[in-house]
């Protein structure tokens, strides 16, 4: 390359990350400051909670200091878990010994919640997505806007579609994602990580200081230890995020039968395969490239297979023969490996379309959590449907 090439190129490379480190220095104010709230607090809601909270109080000039979570409701040893959170400021069930800020209020009541917010963050198990929106619906603000932080698809007489759209349809609001390599404990350690947002600018967009766009978004999620990258793929953030859960499943099978790193890569390899066939093929307008260079990608696919819920229940299954839902209550204390529902609607989905061949491994992941075929036959699984493709 010649000198005057690399100069050029170094100059583009240092404004692109000047324009980066930009969008978090630079001072970002709304006319009336945002009201966020946060649905969900679990393992990641929680710690999502606490990243919005530590943002809304260090930005006066854009967010309200006060943030409501909402939590489901439930008793620990007689006492509400919402009156601990709110005295001790930890959610001791589902974060413990992660210290919350004080201005995050947790609110057993959806609607008081929600009803005043601007910006909702959607973070449950997704098998609980549909009950809330359902309640939510007709009391929200009709202005607000949302992130969901959801990590699964919805499928039904729709077809396979993603959760953001489901939240956009069923609550006539913008609604963008969040999703990268974010293993939820690290990151209520502030252990630094990465993630990715993804939000399309509405055609109702109201205006720079009066509504949210990615300079919003990106002082509401970035912190010191948490970094953010805001794209406008929310389709490919979206089913990478739900895909790998998949694959995390077939690695925590491999891994619990002791055949070692070299089978856990090639599970990643195959599945990494499989989830961009699935974005090409049913959600083309997400971007290829989306997968390896944000960390909702590749990066969330390792992780996830690394250290994730859903390799370790997995890697329990097969060292026990227990089944998915036996294990999953013994070791995850009330929290959801969602790979588990996903495998099961995609399944559907791919049955439903006539597509079942062209994912071997994510079926033979639901055959054998749900079909009680052997886990040792999962390369034979993915081999010999391949070789049927190569048939035709
Ligand atoms: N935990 C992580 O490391 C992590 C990281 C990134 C993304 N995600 C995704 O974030 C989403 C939320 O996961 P999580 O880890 O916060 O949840 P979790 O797995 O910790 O689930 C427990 C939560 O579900 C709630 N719950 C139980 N029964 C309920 C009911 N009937 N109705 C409503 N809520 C009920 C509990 O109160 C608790 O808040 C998931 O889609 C997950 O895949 C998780
Ligand atoms: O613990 P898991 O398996 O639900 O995965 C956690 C996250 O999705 C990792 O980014």
């Amino acid at each position: 390359m010649a000198a005057a090439d690399r100069l050029n190129q170094t100059s583009d490379i240092l404004s692109q990350s000047m324009k980066k480190s930009d969008s978090t220095a630079s001072i970002v104010t709304a006319e009336v400051p945002y009201k966020v709230a946060v649905v969900g607090s679990g393992n990641w809601g929680t710690t999502i909670a606490k990243v919005v909270a530590e943002n809304c109080k260090e930005n006066p000039q854009l967010f309200q200091e006060r943030v409501d979570m909402w939590v489901f409701e439930e008793k620990i040893d007689g006492v509400p878990l919402t009156k601990i959170i709110n005295t001790k400021h930890q959610n001791v069930k589902y974060l413990p010994n992660i210290d919350l800020p004080e201005n995050l209020v947790a609110n057993p009541d959806l609607i008081e919640t929600t009803k005043d917010a601007d910006i909702i963050v959607f973070n449950v198990p997704h098998q609980f997505l549909g009950r809330l929106t359902h309640q939510m619906k007709g009391h929200i603000k009709p202005t607000a806007r949302a992130i969901s932080c959801l990590k699964g698809f919805e499928v039904g007489a729709k077809g396979v579609q993603l959760l953001s759209d489901y939240i956009t349809e069923e609550l006539g609001i913008e609604c963008g994602a969040l999703s990268g390599a974010n293993l939820a404990p690290e990151v209520a350690k502030e252990h630094w990580s990465e993630t990715t947002v993804a939000y399309h600018i509405p055609k109702d967009f109201r205006g720079e200081g009066k509504d949210v766009d990615h300079r919003v978004l990106k002082k509401l999620f970035h912190r010191p230890y948490f970094h953010v990258n805001v794209i406008d793929d929310v389709a490919g953030i979206s089913i990478a995020g739900a895909l790998k859960n998949i694959v995390a499943l077939a690695c925590g099978f491999v891994t619990g039968l002791g055949w070692g790193s070299n089978a856990a890569a090639a599970i990643q390899r195959v599945g990494l395969g499989e989830i961009i066939k699935f974005g090409r093929m049913f959600f083309p307008e997400s971007k290829v490239e989306t997968y390896y260079q944000e960390s909702a990608g590749v990066a969330d696919l390792i992780t996830t297979c690394s250290g994730g819920r859903n390799v370790r229940v997995a890697t329990e299954m097969a060292k026990t023969g227990k089944s998915a839902e036996q294990v999953e209550k013994e070791i995850l204390n009330g929290q959801s490996a969602q790979g588990l529902i996903t495998c099961k609607e995609v399944h559907q989905w791919l049955e439903a379309c006539g597509h079942i061949d062209d994912f071997p491994l994510f079926e033979a992941v639901y055959q054998i959590t749900y079909n009680g075929v052997p886990m040792e036959k999962l390369p034979s699984m993915i081999e010999e449907l391949g070789l049927e493709e190569d048939k035709e």
